[in-house]
């Protein structure tokens, strides 16, 4: 794991959450973009080299709507970025951590993710992206 890709934020209203994201950090989002297959729509803030990455749901089943229902709005994951994502999750298998996708799949901002399961990972959703080169 190279470094902290971004953390991702659960809110219920995007477009408050991005006024406030963006009075917070002093800049705008730079994309917004809808990732179906998770049932979220996604806003990107860069600060320094980390981003912030705010979601929310577009469907009453997606994770976030589940998260939002039984935590209220709040950080939901952390990112790592990693160099091979195939050669990683061989290695966390091994090291006993539960991947939730057997392979993975495409993620927002160019992104090849798999997710491990928080009761592997001390509570903590953690979520590993490798650049979609293709
Ligand atoms: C991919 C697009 C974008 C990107 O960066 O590119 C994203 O980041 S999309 C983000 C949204 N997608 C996901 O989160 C996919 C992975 N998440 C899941 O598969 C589920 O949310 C899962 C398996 C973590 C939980 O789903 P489940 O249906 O089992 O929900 P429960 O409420 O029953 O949760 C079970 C158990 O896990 C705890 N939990 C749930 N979510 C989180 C969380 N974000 N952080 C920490 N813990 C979490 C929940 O509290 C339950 O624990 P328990 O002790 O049983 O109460
Ligand atoms: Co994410």
């Amino acid at each position: 794991m190279r470094k902290i890709e971004h953390l991702g934020i659960a809110v219920k209203d995007l477009k408050k959450s991005n006024e406030l994201f963006s009075r917070l950090f002093g800049k705008e989002a730079y994309k917004e973009e809808r990732v179906e297959d998770e049932g979220v729509l996604t806003s990107f803030f860069q600060v320094g080299d980390v981003k912030i990455e705010l979601l929310e749901a577009t469907a009453p089943d997606s994770p976030i709507a589940k998260f939002i229902d039984k935590r209220a709005e709040g950080v939901h994951h952390v990112a790592f970025a990693v160099d091979d994502i195939y050669a990683e999750m061989d290695r966390l298998k091994k090291a006993g951590f539960e991947i939730l996708n057997d392979v993975p799949k495409k993620g927002a901002d160019h992104k090849l993710v798999v997710f491990l399961h928080p009761r592997s990972t001390n509570g903590v959703l953690v979520e590993l992206c490798q650049d979609d080169v293709k």
